[in-house]
């Protein structure tokens, strides 16, 4: 019963409403099960030939009352099911998203955007199909079957004859318990192979550009059709479980017909009852059968919708690996920044990324961290903003173990600029003041200037509202990466981090841009990590990385004085390239 809590906690919730909409559309079937009571009468009533006009009009008067009053019930409780539905649909959905913002890295890091928009798409929308048709469907199905059974007592059919008619449906609670697991199991597999093919159609949209330039659509196409493949196996197999389920139930229904219309014409025949009675008889199976079915269909619903919850539930009761303490204190300032013994390896790895890492940044400093590629640059920004959660007591900020403090106090406190900084498809301006949207055009100005942006900008025929395509490819590259940075230096951060995010613009302009970063950030902390020699050799202390462990630490014209050095090498093979370029 666990699984279902998502949606017991609505149904709790909303129970009035539920409760209104269940009896409008009780009493609904109660109105509509009259009609087959009232053909008997008239039945009767003309073949005794006691109906005259009036009667006529009389009787045809009954059952357009019946028609317009089942039509109000119905549809009044019908719409209040369904509105509950889409709140339902709504709030989940909101549930979700938020769940994803409270998820750190290592989560989405195991799961592609395909798989996480199927939840917000295909599992919400599954559950709220159920408890929108499902509620409305069974209270329909289970009244009809009810009202029916009552009617038909008040109808002058024998009791012998009901029960007759009932022995076949007896076999339902068996079918059910057989076919339920088993359609629940298909149900689940048929949700993630969707899954994976929403995510296989993301990546290959994402990555057609790269596609195209190696002329390999023909994979592209098969890597695709492959896991729309997969979804047509788990789907037919699912539909061969289904089919077989939902044909048994009509045939159990026709079976109590064929039983009834046995034994109730020969009970006719011998005037055990009247044939209004028996006209009666032959309407009312004829509506049991259809909310039998409808039966059969809902249980279906429910068990595929069973599956979209339980995934859903599962999502939503992950506990975030990166989350603020019970006792977490804001952090009031950037101040000095330790590092002390820090080693760290990312989950699920064995390797260490970084390895007994101890150093210090002063505040107002600016600190230039290098190495050669996945030496543990990144990771050891991505501790310092518990984008992976560090080692208590390993990094403390301003005298505060950083494990200790609210993540919000943190991260408003830093300003990350990453190498491939992500745009969104809004204007250049709103990218660029996306830490502060009250921000002026005259900030916004400013930020692009110090980045070196603001020439290309004020190229543009629209400027600061030349509106950027997804992830901001009507930019070149170079031009996305000052973009980016122009987003960093506009949130004016006590602490700076730039991760290599210089790599793809020319010599002169990060030369440009070094000189606006020392103008814009004294007196305040900054730390640029590079792979060129040029964007660090300035900062007042050098930390050389290899293989997670510092190498070397110490001001630029320390650093060459070991020739063996590898900060040395770095620079000789750097000089050797700026002179054959
Ligand atoms: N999410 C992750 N899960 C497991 N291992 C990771 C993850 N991210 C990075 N690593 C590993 O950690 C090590 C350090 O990576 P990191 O990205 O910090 O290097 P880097 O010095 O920033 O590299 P580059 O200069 O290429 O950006 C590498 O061996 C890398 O493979």
């Amino acid at each position: 019963m666990k699984s279902f809590r998502l949606l017991t906690d609505y149904l709790r919730t909303n129970k009035k409403l539920y409760l209104l909409a269940v009896i409008l559309i009780i009493v609904s079937n109660g109105i509509l099960a009259l009609l087959p009571k009232v053909l008997g009468e008239v039945t009767d009533g003309l073949k005794a030939g006691e109906l005259g006009q009036n009667g006529i009009v009389r009787y045809s008067l009954v059952l357009l009352a019946i028609a317009v009053s089942y039509g109000a019930f119905f549809g009044i409780g019908q719409f209040t099911i369904m509105k509950l539905g889409r709140r339902f649909e709504f709030l989940t959905r909101g549930k979700i998203f938020t769940q994803f913002s409270r998820l750190a890295e290592d989560f989405f890091s195991k799961q592609g955007t395909g798989k996480l928009l199927s939840y917000v798409m295909n599992d919400v929308t599954s559950v709220r199909e159920a408890i929108s048709f499902g509620v409305t469907q069974t209270t329909n199905a289970v009244f009809m079957v009810i009202s029916c059974v009552v009617m038909m007592l008040f109808s002058g059919i024998p009791l012998t004859l009901m029960l007759v008619s009932v022995c076949p449906l007896a076999a339902i609670p068996f079918l059910v318990t057989y076919f339920g697991p088993r359609i629940r199991q298909r149900s689940m597999s048929v949700q993630e192979n969707l899954a994976s093919m929403t995510e296989s159609a993301d990546e290959q949209i994402g990555g057609i550009r790269v596609t195209k330039t190696f002329a390999i659509e023909p994979t592209a196409q098969s890597r695709f059709g492959a896991s729309v493949e997969q979804v047509k196996g788990a789907q037919l197999h699912l539909v061969r479980l289904s089919s077989l389920f939902q044909a048994a139930l009509p045939f159990l229904g026709a079976l109590s017909l064929v039983v009834s219309l046995l034994v109730g014409g020969y009970m006719t025949l011998h005037d055990k009852m009247t044939l209004g009675s028996f006209v009666a008889l032959t309407f009312y199976l004829r509506m049991l059968t259809g909310p039998l079915q409808t039966i059969g269909n809902v249980i279906n619903m429910m068990q595929r919708s069973g599956a979209s919850l339980d995934r859903v539930n599962r999502l939503l009761a992950q506990i975030p690996s990166v989350r603020d303490q019970e006792n977490a204190r804001p952090l009031r300032r950037v101040g000095s920044i330790e590092f002390n013994h820090l080693t760290f390896s990312y989950p699920d790895s064995g390797e260490y990324s970084l390895k007994d890492i101890s150093f210090k940044i002063p505040q107002g400093h600016t600190v230039g961290l290098i190495g050669r590629t996945g030496s543990g640059k990144t990771t050891l920004a991505k501790l310092l903003l518990r984008i992976y959660e560090p080692p208590a007591g390993t990094i403390r900020v301003n005298q505060q173990d950083i494990t200790g403090v609210t993540l919000e106090s943190l991260r408003r406190k830093i300003g990350y600029v990453p190498q491939d900084g992500f745009l969104f498809s809004t204007d250049i301006a709103d990218n660029i003041a996306f830490s502060d949207r009250s921000a002026s055009l005259d900030q916004v100005q400013i930020a692009a200037d110090q980045a070196l942006l603001l020439e290309s900008v004020n190229s543009f025929p629209e400027g600061f509202q030349t509106r950027l395509g997804e992830r901001g490819v009507t930019l070149s590259g170079g031009q996305r990466q000052r973009a980016s940075l122009a987003r960093g230096l506009m949130k004016k951060p006590e602490l700076l981090i730039l991760d290599d995010s210089m790599s793809a613009v020319d010599a002169v302009t990060e030369a440009g841009i070094l000189n606006n970063l020392v103008r814009e950030r004294t007196g305040k902390t900054t730390l640029i990590i590079a792979h060129r020699i040029s964007s660090v050799q300035h900062a007042d202390e050098i930390v050389v990385l290899d293989q997670g462990r510092i190498a070397q630490r110490g001001t630029h014209d320390q650093l060459l004085r070991d020739p063996d050095g590898l900060y040395a090498s770095l620079y000789r093979i750097q000089q050797e390239g700026l002179q054959h370029a």
